[in-house]
């Protein structure tokens, strides 16, 4: 759980500054006493966070796999529906089971313990996608959160920033939603909760252009992360796809290269729905990682096994409530073993 976020080049031992500090905060160690603090909480708070998802399976798995008796077709398609239960797809689910199955059709003795074992180790190799190192090594970084209305992203943007200040870096935020009036107030009262700077021009106007300013602003004043806060619902879901596809061609103009990384925002709650999400954002523009919220309100918690298995995206943060720290790093295996008994 060390690892939450890359180190800033100038803290790490023996390397030079790409930049001086700008800041007396950015001067302070990466990892303070009251840090290390709000990691032990963070863990705890990931498994809690997960307590609805997992109370679901522990219950009905934990009394499947009681007996470590020979597994049959029958046990087999009862663990199938218990995992559909917690929102694993039905896809993942038979790859899940793949390994267990073959053995069992071709009259292989399996028992319940190899089962559970090999279960574990196929959901762990799902969840393991590799993980650049966040956030992006480019400066700045410029990091795009996509997603569709109402699944987080400005909340998300908000607690990513927070830890990003916290860890040092300097941070500046573009309010690209100029869609919705009330989502660039909002972005501005969360901007100013983290103090950050928020870029921003009035409701309607051209969200193209709002990057532009914004990303000139962050080269003007040295900024390390940009964190842009992209519209999730337009008058057509053509619109929408074509005003992101621009908002990525004005970065990359601006910034060669940029954005580094497009984060997919997806709400837990919603279950299956984020899969189709995930396609239509992923048709659009290349999707970097994801970022899965709501955990602490569902007992859905199998989709982050579903979109990590069918989008090979990492997972790199969970969001697990509506405060700033509510947000942890993604750790796979403390995932599975939060989830399967
Ligand atoms: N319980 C819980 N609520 C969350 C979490 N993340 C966001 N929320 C809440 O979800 C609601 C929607 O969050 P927003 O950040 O406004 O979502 P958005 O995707 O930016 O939505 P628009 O601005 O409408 O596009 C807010 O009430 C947030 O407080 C989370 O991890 N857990």
């Amino acid at each position: 759980m060390l690892k939450w976020f890359r180190r800033k080049k100038e803290e790490a031992p023996g390397t030079q500054p790409e930049r001086a500090p700008e800041k007396a905060p950015l001067s302070e160690p990466v990892i303070s006493q009251p840090q290390q603090e709000t990691k032990k909480n963070l863990w705890q708070k990931f498994k809690d966070g997960l307590s609805k998802t997992r109370e679901r399976l522990k219950d009905s798995l934990g009394e499947l796999f009681e007996i470590d008796r020979l597994v049959d077709q029958a046990f087999l398609e009862e663990l199938e529906e218990i995992l559909i239960t917690a929102d694993i797809g039905i896809e993942t689910v038979n790859r899940l089971l793949e390994p267990s199955r073959k053995k069992i059709l071709t009259g292989e003795p399996l028992k319940v313990s190899e089962l559970r074992r090999s279960l574990r180790e196929e959901m762990l190799q799902m969840l393991t996608v590799p993980t650049p190192p966040f956030p992006p090594e480019a400066s700045p970084a410029v990091i795009f959160f996509i997603g569709v209305n109402g699944v987080g992203k400005t909340t998300t943007l908000a607690k990513v920033a927070w830890h990003l200040k916290n860890r040092g870096f300097s941070v500046l935020a573009i309010a690209a939603d100029t869609f919705r009036a009330a989502a660039i107030e909002q972005l501005e009262t969360w901007g100013n909760r983290v103090g950050i700077e928020v870029i921003k021009q009035a409701p309607g106007a051209d969200p193209g252009a709002v990057v532009y300013q914004g990303l000139q602003a962050a080269k003007a004043r040295g900024t390390e992360v940009v964190l842009v806060d992209t519209a999730g619902r337009l008058h057509t879901k053509y619109n929408l796809m074509e005003e992101l596809k621009k908002m990525v061609r004005v970065a990359d103009k601006v910034i060669p290269g940029a954005p580094h990384e497009n984060i997919l925002v997806l709400d837990a709650t919603t279950g299956q729905n984020a899969v189709n999400q995930a396609k239509l954002f992923g048709e659009a523009v290349k999707l970097h990682s994801l970022i899965i919220t709501k955990m602490d309100g569902t007992a859905k918690g199998g989709i982050a096994v579903t979109v990590a298995h069918l989008f090979k995206l990492p997972i790199r943060f969970v969001g697990l409530g509506e405060k700033m720290e509510d947000l942890a790093p993604f750790e796979p295996k403390a995932f599975v073993d939060a989830l399967l008994p």
